[in-house]
């Protein structure tokens, strides 16, 4: 016990370090015009769709935010909301989470508009939901399994660390992984550490230094999915729903206390630990030369697209 903490200790400052060493004094944000990119607040509840099925004790929760299913603070509270309303209905025990969007974007990560040129007073909101997101998918008593059919890229990639199973398409465009330092970012330590948990510290300490994103065999091979679907077999739906029903005959106290014994630590640290993660967070994301970064990253992904 006393190993974690100091090893957490120890993330947490070199997390700070990156943002008042490297970065220190520089508070003013650039700002650039991109005015593909300049949505912020949600106006609808219609992000997702939550369809639980009280005969097999199987929910499903499918995010619709077009175009990417980009985590904007709504967006962010709606899946936690809508995993809570699984919760409390004592007949679910298992939830799928996937996406209904025709692209088949699993989750394209934090909305970067969010991120870029923030509103301040917003930004404390936005991250206690990243946070409050993680905490209630990771710690979930329901089994919970990620069919993954498209692109989950960085907090996407979070989306399906948080479930206890992963399945996905095996399209080589679908690509999975924590690609922030790609975004001139770091993963907070929970996040970091929920790859460390997956794909071991070796695999997870290339892969953030790189920003490496996944194929679904690459992904499949370092562990960081399940189990993989080719085209052709049987739907990534019908896996998830087979694999639901198998959770579902573990008698539901032992599969809590089994997923508490490896989770338990991370969620009580963060719990303990919010206000300070958010403050490090606004300060970070605030400096000048992550500003830049991420004003540099928009506009290659508007020519990309171009
Ligand atoms: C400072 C400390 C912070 C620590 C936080 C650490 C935790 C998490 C960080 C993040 O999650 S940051 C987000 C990282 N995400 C990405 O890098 C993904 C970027 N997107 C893509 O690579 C691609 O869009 C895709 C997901 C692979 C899909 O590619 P595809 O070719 O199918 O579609 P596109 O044309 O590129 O995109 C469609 C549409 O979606 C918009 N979009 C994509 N991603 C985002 C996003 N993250 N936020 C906002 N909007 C996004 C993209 O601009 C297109 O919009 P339109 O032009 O169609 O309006």
């Amino acid at each position: 016990m006393s190993v974690h903490v100091s090893q957490s200790a120890h993330k947490i400052q070199l997390w700070r370090r990156l943002g008042s060493v490297q970065y220190r004094d520089s508070s003013l944000l650039q700002r650039q015009h991109l005015s593909s990119f300049s949505s912020k607040a949600d106006r609808n509840d219609d992000l997702v769709t939550l369809e639980a099925s009280p005969d097999t004790g199987v929910a499903t929760l499918r995010m619709h935010r077009s175009p990417a299913n980009s985590l904007s603070m709504e967006m962010m509270q709606s899946i936690s909301g809508a995993i809570r309303k699984a919760e409390s209905d004592r007949k679910i025990q298992s939830l799928i989470l996937t996406s209904s969007l025709p692209s088949g974007i699993f989750s394209a990560g934090l909305e970067l508009t969010e991120l870029y040129q923030p509103d301040l007073a917003r930004l404390p909101k936005f991250w206690e939901s990243f946070q409050q997101l993680y905490l209630d998918l990771y710690g979930s008593r329901l089994s919970t399994i990620a069919s993954i059919g498209g692109p989950a890229p960085a907090a996407g990639c979070m989306l399906s660390l948080s479930c206890d199973y992963r399945i996905m398409t095996d399209n080589p465009k679908c690509t999975i992984g924590l690609n922030e330092s790609q975004l001139g970012i770091v993963a907070p330590p929970w996040l970091a550490q929920q790859y460390i948990d997956v794909i071991g510290n070796r695999n997870a300490e290339l892969a953030l230094l790189l920003g490496t994103l996944f194929t679904p065999q690459q992904a499949l091979t370092v562990g960081l999915v399940d189990e993989l679907v080719c085209s052709g077999d049987s739907s990534i739906d019908e896996m998830a729903q087979r694999k639901a029903a198998e959770f579902i005959r573990i008698p539901p106290k032992a599969r809590v206390a089994a997923k508490e014994l490896t989770r338990g630590t991370q969620i009580a640290k963060l719990s303990g630990n919010r206000e300070e993660d958010t403050e490090f967070f606004c300060s970070f994301v605030t400096t000048d030369t992550v500003q830049k970064t991420l004003g540099s990253y928009l506009e290659m992904l508007a020519k990309r697209k171009k």
